[in-house]
């Protein structure tokens, strides 16, 4: 359903539902500006309506040497021109501060809906991601909601007083806007063509800005001057962005030949309705001012036509955005919405956290990455998860910490289903540290403190959860200490060495002093095995010291087998299964694969 969604050319939600978000959004942007906005544009569409009549009569008044007549339109003319100018100018200003104001809180809400999502899904489904980008490229767009409204009132009212003053010269020039409606009817296909356009190149657009960073950031610049990969990378930007302008072109070529052939049937009914008024004037059955005030409504009721067809346009792309808007906030609430907001987070685990038959399978993968995982975690111990690459490790702690939720099966938290906790309140009692951890480049204080908002100004703790993390002594070899700006390209930042960023981002993982899960994904990857060896040794030691209050679990995902063997519980996964688990003196009586791996290596460090 997702992946029909992100192919669609359609919107990915319904009109009805976008449009009200739409205009609750603008509402709420700036009513203020909202209502002036909407008094001027409207106040402008008279003016312009009216003079076209101003004009008729200034003529009229000049051929029946009515004096009062002709001044009287022409003072008319003057001030709908001035006045014209006056409300555009403060209109277009109003607009644009409306706009602006419109387009940061759609903005702010974008990212408030994306980082409300408890797990991963929007980030790894293809189908949310088309979407999620094409709406960050389109946000202007969706800002337009009030804009949109006023011109289109604007429109009517204008069309509305071309009618009434067609009708007075003669009711059959009521027929010139049907000359125009296929061009009203087919700016629905063109505005489809558009968003076709925009739904097929997101994927290489995708592509091309991976490859773009790939050639311009620090990242992958050691790698891409090593392995000579300028020029392939560059090949291969080019090849996407020709895709993109291929699918472009033909959409544009398609949309073009539609406009034409609305716009010839259109100018069909504007010569004949000129024809038709300058031979009743010949037949003196209408003055001077009917023809002049025909050929000035005929021109604009072009105009009108364009821009109903314009504001059709706009209006279906605004809608669009809206509804992509509208379908990834459903992601979030599908995600969130399992959640039992009375379901309390146990303050100590009794008996610990089980996974029953856990099974779990990524988007767009044919096959269970966890194919059935039987476990329990007890509470107060260690584990340790080994494995061969690929073996689902870091899979397994993503779902214990809430961020994909199981395809199948549960995991219970001392007996509540981990689904249905809030995610919010289970990650305040959460800690984790990962291998490819964020680079955080704020100072080395916050880098750290943000493991824990509640204590991030608390220099203390920051500097214990430095301690704990065996980076205790980094600060004083730092230009300001804690206070250092991390990040390189920042005025008086300094960059970290991989084992330094990587012990601050266990640092942040031991600001939380009393979770209920800690889980350490590999975060000493970057370190020597002596200095892993002695963290996890210090961690145990932590952990079994705590284990009285909170009942906490550890685990840990780590491919020394030095540093496994001191888990209370060692599980050991190959495809997705558990094939064995035990303390490390039963794994190795049992002479099965965790004997296997760990003699291999413990031969190399002989
Ligand atoms: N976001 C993803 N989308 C699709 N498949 C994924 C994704 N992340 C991981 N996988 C796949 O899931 C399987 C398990 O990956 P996982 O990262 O859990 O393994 P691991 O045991 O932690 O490996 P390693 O020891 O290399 O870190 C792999 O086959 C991997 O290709």
């Amino acid at each position: 359903m997702a992946e029909e969604s992100g192919r669609a050319n359609a919107a990915p939600a319904s009109r009805l539902r976008a449009a009200r978000v739409m205009l609750s959004f603008a509402w709420a942007a700036d009513r203020r500006r909202a209502v002036l906005a909407f008094a001027i544009f409207t106040v402008s569409a008279l003016v312009a309506a009216l003079f076209a009549w101003w004009l008729k009569l200034l003529f009229d008044g000049i051929a029946a040497r009515d004096t009062t007549q002709a001044v009287a339109a022409g003072v008319a003319i003057a001030v709908s021109i001035a006045g014209g100018a006056a409300l555009n100018y403060t209109g277009t200003r109003v607009r644009m501060a409306l706009n602006e104001r419109a387009h940061h809180l759609i903005e702010r809400r974008l990212a408030h809906t994306v980082g409300r999502t408890p797990t991963l899904e929007i980030h790894e489904t293809p189908a949310h991601l088309t979407q999620l980008e094409i709406l960050d490229g389109e946000s202007w767009e969706f800002g337009e909601a009030i804009p949109s409204l006023i011109n289109a009132t604007n429109t009517l009212i204008r069309i509305v007083m071309t009618a009434i003053l067609l009708v007075s010269v003669h009711p059959v020039l009521l027929a010139l806007p049907a000359f125009g409606l296929p061009m009203l009817a087919l700016s629905r296909r063109t505005s489809g063509l558009f968003n076709l356009g925009l739904e097929r190149a997101a994927e290489p657009s995708r592509k091309a800005y991976d490859l773009w960073e790939l050639a311009t950031t620090g990242a992958a610049a050691k790698e891409v001057r090593l392995f000579r990969l300028g020029a392939e990378i560059l090949g291969r930007f080019h090849a996407q962005h020709r895709e993109i302008r291929t699918i472009h072109r033909r959409l544009q070529v398609q949309g073009q030949l539609i406009g034409l052939a609305a716009q010839i049937v259109f100018l069909l009914g504007y010569f004949g309705s000129i024809v038709f008024v300058v031979d009743r004037a010949v037949r003196g059955q209408a003055s001077v001012g009917d023809v002049l005030l025909t050929a000035v409504l005929a021109g604009q009721v072009l105009g009108l036509m364009g821009n109903s067809a314009e504001i059709v346009q706009w209006t279906t792309r605004t809608l669009t955005a809206a509804s992509r808007f509208v379908y990834l906030d459903d992601v979030a609430t599908r995600a969130r919405k399992v959640v039992d907001t009375d379901a309390a987070v146990p303050t100590r685990l009794a008996s610990g956290i089980v996974l029953e038959g856990v099974r779990y399978r990524y988007p767009h993968r044919t096959e269970d990455v966890l194919a059935g995982i039987d476990l329990h975690l007890p509470a107060g111990s260690t584990v340790a998860i080994v494995g061969d690459n690929g073996a689902g490790k870091t899979t397994l702690v993503k779902l214990l910490a809430g961020l994909y939720v199981p395809t199948a099966g549960r995991i219970r938290v001392d007996g509540t289903d981990l689904s249905t906790l809030d995610p919010d309140r289970w990650r305040r009692r959460v800690s984790a540290a990962f291998q490819d951890h964020a680079r955080w480049e704020f100072s080395v204080h916050e880098t750290v403190g943000i493991g824990d908002l509640d204590a991030v100004e608390d220099a203390e703790a920051v500097s214990a959860a430095l301690d704990r993390a065996g980076a205790g002594d980094l600060p004083e070899t730092l230009p300001a200490g804690l206070d250092t700006q991390l990040g390189a390209h920042w005025p008086g930042g300094i960059d970290l060495s991989g084992g330094q960023w990587q012990k601050l981002a266990i640092g942040r993982g031991m600001m939380r002093r009393s979770p209920l899960l800690l889980l350490l994904d590999e975060p000493t990857a970057a370190l020597d095995a002596e200095t892993e060896h002695h963290l996890f040794e210090r961690w145990t030691v932590a952990a079994r010291e705590v284990r009285e209050a909170t009942g906490a679990v550890t685990v840990l995902v780590s491919h020394r087998f030095s540093t496994v063997r001191m888990a209370d519980l060692i599980v050991v996964l190959d495809q997705g299964r558990i094939v064995e688990s035990g303390t490390h003196a039963q794994l190795l009586s049992r002479q099965g694969l965790y004997a296997e791996l760990f003699e291999l290596q413990a031969a190399s460090y002989r």
